[in-house]
């Protein structure tokens, strides 16, 4: 049985997360947590939940504050507070105004909670990773980000709808930023158990369009509702169920790497990693050439802007202290 905790459950990807986790039977605790101030929105979230518990049959106690004594007891807290952005942004351009809302929670879950899950959600997600991971104290393992879940999510159902299959018959994952070095692994798309370049009909996969489609998903959704609930929300709650219920999946998540395996280090990124009730823990691959030079290029995106937000944030720590 586990709590699990949404900071920043006033927003639209929060609140939508909120109630999508709730139905796994595992989760017996529901608390939405948000800025002081918003104490009425969360009763009457927490009150709309019920009811819709009510109809569903599900049993989740849900629960809501704005103290950070509220984290206590949480088993897996997940973070989307934050800016999102603009049609005409990209992910990067928020990293600076959100590593500061970042930084402020992860402080709190790291006094709170240390030995919770934390599963950061807020854009751009590989940076605000690293952001949580050095704020919050936490053991590395413990702390990681929705990455290019989504994106892998997206490019299933790109191919799902290409060679006409249920999308359960499809694996595929990309892994990198999530943003626009993403790489999509060929190397490891089967469709039905069919390494994809066995697939007749293959020649005709317009892969670059594919990824391109993958790239702007989100741009194109924000452009025309505004913003992305449903395919994060729902990538988020498989995420969480694969913890609660120790499912031992192999996903790909944003975490911290290691030299030894993926040959770059200090810096959350994606790639495969083998998620279970204790952690997330990345696994070695062994890339194509192309895929090896891809993946270095999103490695060093990632990197200089997690460092040039790191020494903003450690610059203005000093000024205050
Ligand atoms: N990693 C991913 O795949 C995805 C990430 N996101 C990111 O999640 C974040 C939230 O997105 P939405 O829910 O659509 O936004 P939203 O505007 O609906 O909600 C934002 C939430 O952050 C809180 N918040 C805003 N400014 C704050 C501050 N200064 N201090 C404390 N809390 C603050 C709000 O109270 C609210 O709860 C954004 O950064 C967005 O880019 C969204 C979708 C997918
Ligand atoms: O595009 C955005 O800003 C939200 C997001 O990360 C996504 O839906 O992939």
């Amino acid at each position: 049985m586990a709590k699990v905790t949404i900071i920043g459950a006033t927003g639209q990807v929060g609140s939508y997360a909120a109630h999508a986790v709730s139905q796994f039977p595992h989760v017996q605790e529901m608390c939405l947590y948000g800025r002081p101030g918003n104490e009425q929105f969360l009763d009457g979230l927490a009150h709309d939940m019920m009811d819709s518990f009510a109809a569903r049959g599900t049993n989740t106690r849900v629960t809501f504050g704005t103290h950070p004594k509220e984290l206590r007891g949480s088993d897996i807290i997940v973070l989307t507070s934050g800016v999102p952005r603009h049609p005409d942004q990209t992910r990067l351009d928020l990293a600076l105004e959100n590593a500061k809302i970042v930084r402020h929670y992860a402080e709190q879950v790291g006094r709170m909670a240390p030995d919770s899950i934390l599963l950061v959600v807020t854009n751009p997600v590989d940076i605000m990773t690293t952001v949580a991971l050095k704020y919050s104290g936490m053991m590395p393992h413990r702390v990681f980000g929705l990455g290019t879940h989504l994106d892998s999510m997206r490019l299933k159902a790109c191919l799902a709808e290409f060679f006409n299959v249920h999308v359960s018959e499809v694996h595929t994952r990309i892994i990198g930023e999530h943003g626009d070095t993403m790489v999509p692994m060929w190397s490891a798309t089967t469709i039905g158990g069919i390494q994809i370049d066995n697939m007749i009909g293959n020649d005709k996969l317009p892969r670059e369009e594919m990824i391109e489609r993958v790239k702007n998903s989100g741009s194109y959704i924000i452009k025309a509702k505004g913003a992305t609930v449903f395919g994060p929300g729902d990538a988020i709650a498989t995420l969480i169920r694969t913890i609660v219920e120790d499912e031992n999946r192999m996903l790909t998540v944003s975490t911290q790497i290691r030299r030894e395996i993926f040959g770059h280090e200090g810096v959350c990124i994606s790639v495969p990693a083998r998620i279970t009730r204790g952690g997330v823990f990345p696994i070695g691959v062994r890339l194509s050439i192309a895929e090896t030079a891809m993946f270095g290029e999103s490695v060093k995106v990632i990197k200089d802007m997690t460092e040039k937000v790191c020494a903003a944030l450690d610059a203005e720590l000093q000024q205050t202290e």
